[in-house]
C-alpha cells in the first residue's frame, strides 16, 4: 500500500502520517531546493495521474496541459517560491487525462536544514474542482441574475452574460441568437469574444441570419431545432468525424450551444466556444440551464412588460379617443385614480384630481336620496358588480350632467377585497335627448302643454293624493266655442295661434300646483287642486272664460274666442279617472247647449243629455242625407204702415222617431260637428226659391230673413253660396236678408267688416239678430254696413211690467234709428208690447202676436188675406 501510494523519494514524513494521507483525496508532495518535485504521494495523486508520476523531477508549471500558465498568479507564485515563503491554496487548471478540466489547489511551506539552509518545499495538493465549479456556479448564476435585473433587454445584458460565462469558465467567445418567426430564421442579436485568436473570425461570421433549417453549418440552428444543448468537446474532431461543418477558426476547439425555452418552446440559443477543449461539465450544463431559464423568464418578462406597454398604449389611445373614464378605488371605497382623455375635465366641467381621496358619495348627487344611495352601499358592501349606475351632478361650472357609472371589485391574489375599479361615461347628452323624447311622449307639441297621457297620469297622481289625504280637486273641461270656424276660415295657423294663446291664457289663470292640458283640438283641461267649496272652481272658470275673451290678433285680424267648461268634482262627482274626465266632458256639453261662454257643474242631467248629444249627432247625419228638413216662415209687420214686410225662414226638422225637432236642439250640434254648412246651404237654397214661388203665385214681392249660423258666416264658400243661391233661384238680392249675430261681428271684426261689405256689394240686406244679448254695443256696429237691427225677445219678453227692459228697449230703438237702421222688435206676444213698440217709434215687430211661425202656405194664406 505504502509503495502504491507514494512516488518519488522517501518523504520528511513518517510511515504513520503516510496512512493517514492515503485515506484522504488529498496528496502531499515534497520539493527539493531546486522546486522540482522529488516526491509524490497519496489516493489522490494516484487517481489524478499514472505511476510513475510524469511530475517527479519537474518544477510545477513543466507539468503538460495547464491552462492559463501566462497568468499573473504563475508569477505571483513564482515569487512566493523564491522568497521561500509557505503559501496556501494557490489554485490552477489542468486538463485531466481524461480530458476534463480540473481544479487544483496547492498549499506548501518551505523547510530547511539543520543549518538553516533552504531545503526545498514540502505540502498538500487538493482537486478543488467541484468546490470551484460550484463557486463559479454561484458567481455565474449571480452575475446573470444581477445583469438580467439591471437591464431592459435581452440584446443589452447579452454580452455582459456572455462575457461572465467565458470569463468565469474559461470560453473564449458566444453569441446570442434569437428565433425570428417571420424568417424562420436565427439572428444573432449579441456577440463577445475574449479577443483570443480566432475569435474575431467567430464574430464575423455571426453577422448573418441563420435558417433555422441550417443545422449542419450553424451548431445554434443545430440546437435549436434539437431542443436540447449541443456540447462539441473538439470541433475539429467532430466535423471530421460526423462530417459536420460547424464553422470555427484553427484555434476555437470546443463550442457548446444551449437553447433557451419559454413555454415548451425554443426563443433562443445561447453559444459558447472555447480555444481549449472542454469535456461536457455537469456543473457547466446545470448551470446554463439555470442561466437559461433565466433569460427565459426574462425573456417572458420583457414580453409581459412589452404586452402590458403595449396594452396600456392601447388603453390609452381608446381612453383618448372614447368619452369614457377609468377609476379605481381603494376598500374603503375612496377615490384613488381617474383616467379620461384629455377634453375630459373640459367636457365634465369637473376637474378628475379634485375628486380623489373622495367617496361617490360626498359628491353630491342630484337624482339620487338617502334609500338610493343605501341600495348603492349594499351592493358595495356585498362586493357586487354594478352596471350604470346613474348620477345627475352640477359640474364644477354650474352645469347638470348626467354620468353612468359601471364598476366590479377588485381582489388581490389571496382573495382579498381591494376596492373598486370601473368606468364611467358622461351621458348628458343621451339624457337630454331621453328627457326631450319623454318630454315629448307627454307633452303637446304645439302648446308645451302636458298631454292626455301625461294628464292621465297627473290625475291619478292627483286622486291617490287625495285619498290618502281626504283632498278634494276639480276637473274642468274647456272647449273653445269657435275654435273650428276660425281654423277653417283662417286657416291652421291662425288655428295653431290661436290655440297657442289660449294655452298661455289658461297657464296665467291657474296656480303652479294646478295643471292645465291640451287633450287635442280645441279641447283642454285643468286639474285645480286644493280646492274646497264649488265657489272656488267658480272663481277659476270665470277667470278662465274672461281671460278667453280677450282679443287675439291672428293674422294681423282681432279675433275673439269663447270657451265652454264643464267641471266634475272629486270626490262629490266622481272618484276615479275616466268618470272624472266623463263627467266633466258631460257637463262641457251642458254648457255649450246652454248657450256656450259659460261654466257647468256636473250633474246627473248632463251626463243623461251628453249621451241624448250623440244619439242627435247621428241621427242629424242621417237628417241631411233622407231631407228631414223643412222651413217655416214667420212674418214681420210694418208698425206704421200695418203691411207685412217680409218673412224669417226658421229651420224645422221632422224626425221619423221623435217628431218635430226645434232648431234650439240640435243648430248648436249642427255648428260643432260642421252639418251646419249643408244644411244652410239647403235652407238658404229653399228660402229663395218659395220666395220666387210666392211671386209667381201672384203674391208681392217680400224680403226674406234667413239666419246666418256662425260656422256658416266663416265659411270660405259662404258668399258663393250666397250667390249661388241667388242666381239659381232669380230671387233680387235686395230680397234676402241675411240675419247675422253680434258674436259673428264682433269677435273677427276685421274680417267680417269685409264680407259685410262684400255681401252688400252683392245687395242683400244685413240684420244683427238677438241684439242686445251680446258684447257689441251700438258704437261699435256703426262701423258695420248694416240695414236692419233686431232686438232680442229677452228684452221684450217682460214689457209692459219691466221698467228696465222698457228703458233699455227705447234707447236701442232710439239708437238704432239714429243710425238709421230699421229696427224690428223680436218676440212680440201681446198687444201691449205691440202698443209699446209702437209708442216708441219701432219699426216692425215679429213675434206670435202678429203670427206664429208657419208652413209657406200659411204664409201664402196670411199674405193673401192681409193684404185684402
Ligand atoms: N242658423 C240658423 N238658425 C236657425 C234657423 N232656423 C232657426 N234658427 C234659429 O234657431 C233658434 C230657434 O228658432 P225657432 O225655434 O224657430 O224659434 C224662432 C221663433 O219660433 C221664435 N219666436 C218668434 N216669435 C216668438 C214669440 O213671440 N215668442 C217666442 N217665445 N218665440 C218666438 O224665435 C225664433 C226666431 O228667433 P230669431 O232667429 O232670433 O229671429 C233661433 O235662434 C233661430 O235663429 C236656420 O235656418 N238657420
Amino acid at each position: 500500500m505504502k509503495a502504491d501510494a507514494q512516488y518519488g523519494a522517501s518523504p520528511g514524513l513518517d510511515d504513520g502520517w503516510l496512512g493517514v494521507i492515503d485515506f484522504l483525496s488529498d496528496w502531499y508532495w515534497e520539493q527539493d531546493e531546486n522546486l522540482r518535485f522529488t516526491m509524490m504521494t497519496g489516493r489522490g495523486i494516484r487517481e489524478r495521474t499514472s505511476a510513475p508520476s510524469p511530475l517527479i523531477g519537474k518544477l510545477r508549471w513543466e507539468q503538460e496541459r495547464i491552462w492559463d500558465i501566462n497568468d499573473p498568479s504563475w508569477e505571483e507564485h513564482k515569487a512566493m517560491l523564491h522568497a521561500r515563503k509557505p503559501f496556501t491554496d494557490f489554485t490552477y487548471k489542468i486538463t485531466a487525462r481524461n480530458g476534463e478540466l480540473r481544479y487544483l489547489s496547492i498549499s506548501g511551506q518551505p523547510f530547511f536544514d539543520k543549518h538553516g539552509h533552504f531545503s526545498g518545499y514540502r505540502g498538500i495538493g487538493r482537486d478543488v474542482t467541484r468546490e470551484v465549479r460550484a463557486r463559479l456556479r454561484r458567481t455565474i448564476e449571480h452575475a446573470v441574475t444581477q445583469t438580467l435585473a439591471t437591464t431592459d433587454s435581452i440584446s443589452e445584458c447579452a454580452p455582459q452574460i456572455i462575457e461572465t460565462i467565458c470569463d468565469t469558465l474559461g470560453w473564449t467567445c458566444g453569441a446570442y441568437w434569437e428565433y425570428k418567426q417571420k424568417d424562420n430564421a436565427l439572428e444573432c442579436i449579441e456577440c463577445w469574444s475574449n479577443g483570443a485568436p480566432g475569435a474575431e473570425d467567430f464574430i464575423q461570421s455571426r453577422k448573418v441570419c441563420a435558417l433555422v433549417s441550417q443545422t449542419d453549418a450553424n451548431l445554434a440552428c443545430a440546437a435549436w431545432l434539437k431542443g436540447e444543448t449541443i456540447w462539441i468537446p473538439d470541433l475539429a474532431e467532430q466535423n471530421r468525424e460526423a462530417g459536420q461543418q460547424f464553422p470555427t477558426s484553427g484555434n476555437l476547439h470546443s463550442a457548446f450551444a444551449l437553447p433557451v425555452k419559454a413555454d415548451g418552446k425554443v426563443i433562443s440559443v445561447l453559444e459558447f466556444y472555447s480555444d481549449h477543449i472542454h469535456q461536457p461539465d455537469t456543473e457547466l450544463l446545470e448551470c446554463s440551464a439555470f442561466i437559461a431559464n433565466q433569460i427565459a423568464q426574462f425573456s417572458q418578462l420583457i414580453r409581459a412588460r412589452e404586452a402590458l406597454r403595449q396594452s396600456e398604449e392601447r388603453f390609452r389611445s381608446l381612453i383618448e379617443l372614447s368619452s369614457d373614464w377609468v377609476w379605481e378605488q381603494d376598500e374603503q371605497f375612496r377615490f384613488t385614480f381617474f383616467e379620461g382623455n384629455k377634453g375630459m375635465q373640459e367636457r365634465l366641467g369637473i376637474s378628475p384630481t379634485s375628486r380623489i381621496g373622495l367617496r361617490r358619495w360626498d359628491i353630491p348627487a342630484l337624482n339620487l336620496n338617502e334609500d338610493d344611495w343605501e341600495r348603492h352601499h349594499a351592493q358595495l358592501a356585498r362586493h357586487e358588480v354594478f352596471n350604470d349606475f346613474i348620477i345627475r351632478r352640477t359640474d364644477e361650472l354650474g352645469r347638470e350632467r348626467w354620468m353612468a357609472i359601471s364598476g366590479k371589485p377588485v381582489f388581490d391574489s389571496n382573495g382579498q377585497f381591494k376596492g373598486y375599479r370601473g368606468i364611467a361615461k358622461d351621458i348628458t347628452e343621451r339624457k337630454n335627448s331621453e328627457q326631450h323624447i319623454q318630454y315629448l311622449a307627454t307633452h303637446d307639441a304645439l302648446t308645451g302643454l302636458p298631454n292626455r297621457p301625461m294628464f292621465s297620469e297627473l290625475l291619478n297622481q292627483a286622486i291617490h293624493a287625495a285619498k290618502r289625504y281626504e283632498r278634494k280637486f276639480a276637473v274642468l273641461f274647456i272647449d273653445l266655442d269657435r275654435f273650428k270656424l276660425i281654423n277653417d276660415s283662417l286657416g291652421h295657423d291662425a288655428g295653431d295661434m290661436l290655440l297657442k294663446t289660449a294655452a298661455t291664457r289658461l297657464q296665467r289663470c291657474i296656480r303652479a300646483s294646478d295643471v292645465v292640458a291640451r287633450l287635442g283640438g280645441d279641447e283642454f283641461v285643468v286639474l285645480a287642486q286644493g280646492i274646497e267649496h264649488e265657489k272656488d272652481v267658480e272663481r277659476v272658470a270665470d277667470k278662465i272664460l274672461k281671460t278667453l275673451f280677450k282679443p287675439v290678433a291672428l293674422l294681423g285680424q282681432e279675433c275673439r274666442v269663447t270657451g265652454s267648461i264643464g267641471i266634475c268634482m272629486y270626490p262629490a262627482h266622481a272618484r276615479d279617472e275616466q268618470s272624472l274626465m266623463k263627467f266633466a266632458d258631460a257637463a262641457m256639453y251642458q254648457a255649450k247647449e246652454a248657450g256656450k261662454n259659460q261654466y257647468r257643474f256636473y250633474s246627473e242631467a248632463a251626463q243623461s243629455k251628453s249621451l241624448e248629444r250623440m244619439t242627435m249627432e247621428s241621427s242629424l247625419r242621417r237628417a241631411v242625407e233622407r231631407k228631414q228638413f223643412f222651413l217655416h216662415f214667420q212674418a214681420k209687420l210694418d208698425l206704421k204702415t200695418r203691411k207685412i214686410t217680409g218673412v224669417e225662414a226658421l229651420l224645422r226638422w221632422q224626425h221619423p222617431e221623435l217628431g218635430l225637432i226645434s232648431p234650439t236642439k240640435f243648430i248648436g250640434l249642427a255648428e260643432e260637428t260642421g252639418l251646419i254648412i249643408p244644411i244652410s246651404r239647403w235652407v238658404l237654397h229653399t228660402a229663395c226659391m218659395q220666395n220666387m214661388a210666392w211671386q209667381k203665385a201672384g203674391l208681392p214681392p217680400l224680403c226674406m230673413a234667413v239666419n246666418i249660423s256662425a260656422r256658416q258666416f266663416e265659411d270660405q264658400h259662404f258668399l258663393d253660396d250666397i250667390s249661388s243661391a241667388l242666381k239659381v233661384s232669380g230671387m233680387p238680392a235686395h230680397l234676402l236678408e241675411l240675419e247675422l249675430t253680434e258674436s259673428m261681428v264682433i269677435l273677427q271684426p276685421e274680417r267680417a267688416i269685409g264680407i259685410l261689405k262684400e255681401l252688400k256689394q252683392l245687395g242683400v240686406r244685413l240684420a244683427i239678430d238677438d241684439f242686445g244679448t251680446g258684447y257689441s254695443s251700438l258704437a261699435q256696429l256703426k262701423n258695420y254696413p248694416i240695414d236692419t237691427l233686431k232686438v232680442d225677445r229677452s228684452f221684450i219678453q217682460d214689457i209692459p211690467n219691466n221698467e228696465d227692459d222698457k228703458t233699455m228697449t227705447r234707447a236701442i230703438i232710439s239708437m238704432g234709428k239714429s243710425l238709421g237702421l230699421t229696427v224690428v222688435a223680436e218676440g212680440v206676444e201681446t198687444q201691449e208690447q205691440q202698443t209699446f213698440l209702437r209708442e216708441n217709434a219701432c219699426d216692425e215687430t215679429q213675434g206670435f202676436y202678429f203670427s206664429r211661425p208657419v208652413e209657406s202656405a200659411g204664409i201664402e194664406a196670411l199674405l193673401r188675406s192681409h193684404r185684402a
